[in-house]
């Protein structure tokens, strides 16, 4: 092992070797403790991987991300994948992670749905982080290599590698919203981070909406030149002019693994498991479902907050009818999830003391996280999926569930505010701010007739299946991979605005 000039510990024989990079804040792995006190490195189960995989190991692939553990020079080995590891300090932890991504650019993202915190010493961290995961990048990439950035927490990382390494090519995708010029311009380091992305060669979001929004903003705050004209779904990009450079701008909606969802959910060892779920909640007429991070943005207190309206007119019946809730511990030294946590659990309390019955709870909340099989075996029992974010960049949840129902079984309650509802149009679909609507989408989705209900999961299924993550993969890195035009080419048909 030998040292970059940072803390990182990268094997001297895979310096600048990987013709494919991926850079995010988090390795694909999940430590794990065995009982006889070992550690295993065990793959997450995330699309992301699943779709990147077969690439990064048919290309001489890297990864590079933290652990997840503070601290730590683990170098996690996973069978045929190259792992670099970005060790972050407890510090670092605290203000880049929990602080300047979870506190600033998370809320204001999402619609500033709690207050946005803007503290110096977090933004510093940020940019230090940022340099280290570009380090590392440049440090595992060959000559020419395609590099891809993920996410809203290494924004920076663009630029920086590029003038660390100008021979690379760069893509960047953003998994969250990005904001409307109204509340980006709150950001004291609002050019920075413009100027940080406008360091790839590619950058995809997963609605023309963000990807609009962004054009703005590079004309506003860092003078370029920009395209006029609208932007498609994984067609018609947005163009800026950064020097001699053409940078590109693109919707690429996320999904899933669909194919593999779809057949592990018919096996009969996950049907019997679903009969067992129904059987030990009592056999109600309705199993109503959610599946979260236990996140603000996620609006469980939306669809808590329907459900009790609804019980309390008496249109849904607390003997017949359960709500499981499963809500994964998530950024849980961050005030406003610890906020949000007891109003939530609070709200269950309230459901379950007015309504329920010794042997009969109407809300089952699970506060850890839950297993892929579970998880699955959930999908398949419920009749009615609550998906109510206030906002989500995607929500690959929804896309699960019908994923799930190959029996063309089960609705979909769908919030308007996730990137899913662009696509899903056959959900029930409701605006999350209006309680009224939430408690309509949900009774009409409960009562609907079989037909209907199999009409509506058969365009849903549709949909999913024929947009999975690997074709999601394929269309951004096969957009990166023809960036390679002149500056007259890649504009060919473009009107270009005077930043
Ligand atoms: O890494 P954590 O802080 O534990 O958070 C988990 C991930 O949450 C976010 O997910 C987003 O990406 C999904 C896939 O594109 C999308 O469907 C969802 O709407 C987003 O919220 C986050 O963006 C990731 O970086 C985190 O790893
Ligand atoms: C609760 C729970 C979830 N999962 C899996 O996590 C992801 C969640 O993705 P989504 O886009 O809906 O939202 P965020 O990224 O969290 O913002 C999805 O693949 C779930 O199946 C899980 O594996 N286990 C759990 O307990």
């Amino acid at each position: 092992m030998s040292s970059t000039g940072t803390d990182l510990q990268i094997d001297p024989d895979e310096l600048h070797t990987a013709d494919f990079v991926v850079v995010a804040n988090r390795l694909p792995v999940d430590k794990e403790t065995l009982p006889d006190g070992s550690i295993r490195w065990k793959r997450s189960p995330g699309g992301l991987v699943t779709a990147l995989e077969p690439i990064l190991r048919s290309q001489t692939g890297a990864w590079v991300g933290w652990s997840g553990v503070p601290d730590s020079h683990d170098n996690p080995v996973v069978d045929g994948l190259q792992l670099i590891s970005v060790p972050l300090s407890a510090s670092e932890i605290n203000e880049y992670y929990e602080g300047f991504s979870n506190a600033t650019l998370w809320p204001l993202y999402h619609d500033v749905l709690v207050k946005p915190e803007y503290h110096r010493e977090w933004w510093n961290a940020y940019v230090e982080v940022n340099r280290r995961f570009a380090e590392a990048a440049s440090a595992a990439a060959s000559d020419g290599a395609m590099v891809w950035i993920q996410d809203y927490q290494l924004q920076l990382v663009p630029k920086m590698l590029r003038m660390l390494r100008p021979d690379l090519k760069i893509g960047f995708f953003l998994h969250i919203p990005f904001p409307p010029v109204e509340l980006f311009m709150q950001l004291p380091w609002r050019t920075e981070i413009v100027e940080g992305l406008l360091g790839a060669d590619l950058i995809g979001f997963h609605l023309p909406g963000g990807a609009q929004n962004f054009l703005y903003l590079a004309r506003r705050l860092a003078g370029q030149a920009t395209s006029k004209g609208t932007v498609g779904v994984r067609s018609k990009f947005g163009v800026v002019q950064v020097g001699f450079r053409h940078v590109r701008v693109g919707a690429f909606p996320i999904s899933i693994d669909s194919g593999a969802l779809d057949a592990e959910s018919r096996s009969r060892k996950i049907r019997a498991r679903a009969a067992e779920i129904r059987t030990e909640l009592g056999n109600p007429s309705t199993i109503l479902l959610g599946v979260d991070r236990l996140d603000y943005t996620k609006g469980i207190d939306v669809r808590l907050q329907a459900l009790s309206e609804l019980l309390a007119e008496g249109r849904i019946d607390p003997s017949d009818t359960v709500m499981i809730q499963l809500a994964t511990p998530s950024r849980e030294r961050v005030d406003s999830y610890i906020q949000m946590r007891a109003g939530i659990e609070q709200l269950v309390g309230n459901i379950n003391g007015t309504y329920g019955e010794v042997a009969h709870q109407v809300v089952q909340y699970l506060h850890r996280p839950v297993d892929r099989d579970e998880l699955i075996a959930f999908f398949v029992a419920a009749d009615v999926m609550l998906v109510t974010p206030l906002r989500d960049g995607m929500n690959l949840v929804a896309k699960e569930y019908v994923a799930c129902r190959s029996d063309l079984g089960g609705a979909l309650v769908l919030s308007e505010f996730t990137g899913a509802a662009a696509e899903l149009r056959s959900a029930y679909q409701a605006n999350p701010y209006d309680l009224d609507g939430v408690k309509d989408a949900i009774m009409a989705a409960v009562n609907q007739d079989d037909e209907e209900g199999r009409r509506r999961m058969r365009a849903l299924r549709r949909q999913v299946l024929a947009h999975d993550v690997s074709r999601w993969a394929k269309s951004f890195l096969g957009a990166l991979g023809s960036t390679q035009e002149t500056a007259s080419s890649a504009n060919r048909g473009v009107d270009i605005v005077d930043g």
